[in-house]
């Protein structure tokens, strides 16, 4: 279990963090979400002892710090060396030698997909390989804990599910993972779950499920050529969304029941009618009054 509290940082005058409490338990995925400048990596940061100068405590139970995987945002990686040699500086960096060495490299290289790719310098890799083998880096020691700061940003898909394979390895193996990210819609597909990071601060933490059930608001969707939001407007709070109609309502399902009748009655075609199934987005939404990517 990993138990963070009251924590602040500034970096000289400028608060990053302001009182962040959060508790990791182990096995569990656990999403950082919030927009750039959130303080998501400045507190990934801290847990990963990268950061020293913070106020406040982080305290890890039966699990060391030495059983860490750190995945920086940036490529950390020496180009003009081969995979396997970036993976053999690491490991060496965790104290393996010899055979246990030889060995893990072949097991990380097979687990990042990269086994015939070894012996290529990194810079003949694409930015998709790049971020696989910065994953394999931290892979080294097998650790029990992996933070990954967005680790998906401008891979291409191809790469980006194979990272979420992996992620989904780490799980099923019981390993915990941190995994920060301003794309809310991985979050919500990989993690368990999440905190909401605004301005330095935690808005709201818990399971996805339980996020979804008490903050986001049911809404239907309306489509269709001749239907105004003003004669829809009583079935619920109105707004555009791609040439239709969002309608936020505490019962969707009468409000779609009322649509309906509505443009049979009054002889209008509906192109879609459908109910929309509330997201995080629209959770973060709800509590910060802003889009993530604002
Ligand atoms: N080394 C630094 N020196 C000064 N200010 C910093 C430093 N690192 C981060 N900051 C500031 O601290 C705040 C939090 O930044 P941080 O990088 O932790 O956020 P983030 O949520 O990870 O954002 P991003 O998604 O852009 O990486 C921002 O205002 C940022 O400008």
């Amino acid at each position: 279990m990993l138990t963070i509290e009251n924590i602040d940082k500034y970096y000289a005058d400028q608060q990053a963090l302001s009182n962040v409490s959060l508790t990791i338990s182990n096995g569990t995925c656990y999403g950082l979400v919030g927009p750039n400048g959130a303080g998501k990596s400045t507190l990934i940061k801290i847990i990963a002892s990268i950061i020293h100068d913070y106020d406040g405590k982080v305290q890890f139970s039966n699990s060391t710090k030495q059983e860490i995987g750190y995945v920086p945002q940036e490529i950390c990686l020496e180009e003009t060396a081969s995979a396997r040699d970036n993976l053999n500086f690491f490991g060496k960096l965790y104290g393996l030698r010899g055979k246990t060495l030889e060995t893990r490299i072949n097991e990380v290289l097979a687990e990042i997909g990269l086994t015939e790719r070894g012996k290529d310098k990194v810079l003949t890799f694409s930015g998709g390989m790049k971020h696989r083998l910065n994953i394999g880096c931290a892979l080294m020691h097998k650790p029990a804990m992996i933070i990954m700061d967005e680790p998906t940003v401008g891979i291409d898909p191809q790469s980006r599910r194979y990272i979420f394979q992996m992620i989904e390895q780490f799980k099923k193996g019981g390993r915990t993972i941190i995994y920060a990210s301003h794309y809310m819609e991985e979050v919500e597909q990989l993690c368990d779950e999440v905190a909401f990071m605004d301005h330095g601060q935690v808005v709201e933490n818990g399971q996805i499920g339980g996020l979804l059930q008490k903050h986001a608001v049911p809404s239907i969707y309306v489509k269709g050529e001749n239907c105004l939001p003003d004669e829809i407007g009583e079935y619920g709070s109105v707004t555009n969304k791609n040439n239709g109609y969002l309608i936020t309502t505490s019962d969707p399902l009468s409000a779609m029941e009322k649509v309906l009748s509505f443009c049979r009655k009054s002889n209008r075609e509906l192109d879609r009618l459908e109910l929309v199934k509330p997201q995080l987005e629209d959770v973060f939404f709800s509590l910060t009054g802003s889009q993530l990517r604002d």
